[in-house]
């Protein structure tokens, strides 16, 4: 097969264009056989703890790479001072899980190259599985706009599809074998699974075989969408600042046992609060304790019933749970020194929020 080898250069801000020559013969030297390769000039930047280096090459929004548009990308960095020792190796200093060196250049020309996976990182990095309750209405309700429940999930699935986030629902984790999730994945041919084991659903599994068949699935990241039974402590700890969760409101008001989907939004409405919004979190043993990731802020009007504070948050809820997995698909979440995890802007690597 002829080798259509498309290299288009993308260059971040300061590249310098002679360099950039000198780079060419090294990838001619590769016998690569990637149809399709791309070169970032990228740079190292420090995170704001000063304990990790990210690349930081072109996002795809200004009109950089998308990465699955590429079978290689080929990391060009530029640093100002030698890379220090414990970062020769880029897998060890910047999370960056598939980089491997495949040239380097002599210190002299403080560059040095990597090849990224694209695809098969981005895939790989972002196989994620939804838990939820469900219950409620099929999908076509969902889309309809008359939507009952799981809307969350149908946002998270379809995305992947049409939208931004690289990666893939690969498994449907519910408690209720009919509900409406249930209804979508089966459309959709995504695997289900019941959990837990209750009088109503014997075929539901243990915990301990939860955790087997997510692994099984090969599952990096696990979604609640409406789930509201408390996660088993084995599913945690297997997936340790892995499991997310969707809490509608800005905890740490109006959470914890027994706020759950209306309930929340009556005590919202109730205690006069002028704001709500939801709120994602890192899960951990208890109800909505875990580390705040992400919230957003709509407002409560006077005359608001707890039913329209509740379509307004969870239109806020799509939108926002489908930023957070796109960034964690992207590895962009940096967790600061005292714990509090940061998502890192796409548009500008020096940015977080
Ligand atoms: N280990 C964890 N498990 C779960 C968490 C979590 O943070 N840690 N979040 C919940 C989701 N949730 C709020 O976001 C939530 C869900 C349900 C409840 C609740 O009070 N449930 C009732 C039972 C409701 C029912 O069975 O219909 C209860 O436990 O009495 C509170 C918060 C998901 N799991
Ligand atoms: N404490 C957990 C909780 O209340 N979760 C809430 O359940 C709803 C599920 O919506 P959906 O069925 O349309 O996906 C969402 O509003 C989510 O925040």
């Amino acid at each position: 097969m002829t080798r259509a080898s498309l290299l288009a250069l993308a260059v971040s801000p300061g590249s310098n264009p002679t360099r950039r020559a000198n780079l060419l013969p090294c990838l001619q030297k590769q016998n690569s056989n990637f149809l399709k390769e791309a070169l970032i000039l990228s740079s190292l930047t420090r995170s704001p703890s000063r304990q990790q280096w990210h690349l930081s090459s072109p996002p795809p929004s200004s009109g950089g790479l998308s990465r699955c548009w590429y079978d290689a990308i080929w990391v060009l960095l530029q640093y100002d001072n030698p890379i220090p020792s414990q970062c020769q190796n880029p897998i060890l200093c910047n999370r960056v899980s598939s980089i491997s060196s495949t040239c380097s250049f002599p210190q002299s020309h403080k560059w040095v190259i990597f090849r990224v996976s694209p695809c098969s990182r981005t895939i790989r990095a972002c196989r994620n599985s939804v838990v939820e309750a469900g219950g409620g209405s099929s999908g076509e309700d969902l889309r309809s706009g008359t939507r009952k429940k799981s809307s969350l999930f149908l946002y998270l699935a379809e995305d992947p599809i049409s939208g931004s986030i690289l990666g893939d629902i690969v498994v449907l984790v519910t408690n209720k074998r009919g509900c409406g999730g249930a209804e979508f994945a089966r459309e959709k041919g995504i695997p289900i699974v019941l959990f837990p084991k209750t009088k109503d659903e014997s075929e539901g599994i243990s915990p301990a075989d939860l955790v087997a068949s997510l692994r099984g699935f090969e599952v990096d990241f696990v979604l609640l969408a409406g789930y509201l039974k408390l996660l088993p402590a084995e599913l945690i700890r297997a997936y340790p600042k892995s499991i997310l969760n969707i809490h509608p409101s800005l905890l740490p008001a109006f959470g914890g046992k027994g706020y759950y989907g209306m309930k929340v939004h009556k005590a919202v409405v109730a205690s006069g609060a002028r704001f709500s919004g939801p709120t994602i979190h890192f899960v951990d043993e208890h109800y909505d304790t875990g580390r705040i990731l992400a919230q957003s802020v709509v407002p409560v009007l006077p005359n608001d019933t707890p039913e329209e504070v509740a379509t307004r948050v969870l239109q806020e809820e799509h939108r926002l749970y489908v930023e957070v997995v796109e960034a964690m698909c992207e590895d962009r979440i940096v967790w600061r020194q005292d714990g509090v995890p940061l998502i890192q802007s796409k548009e500008n690597p020096n940015e977080y929020r």
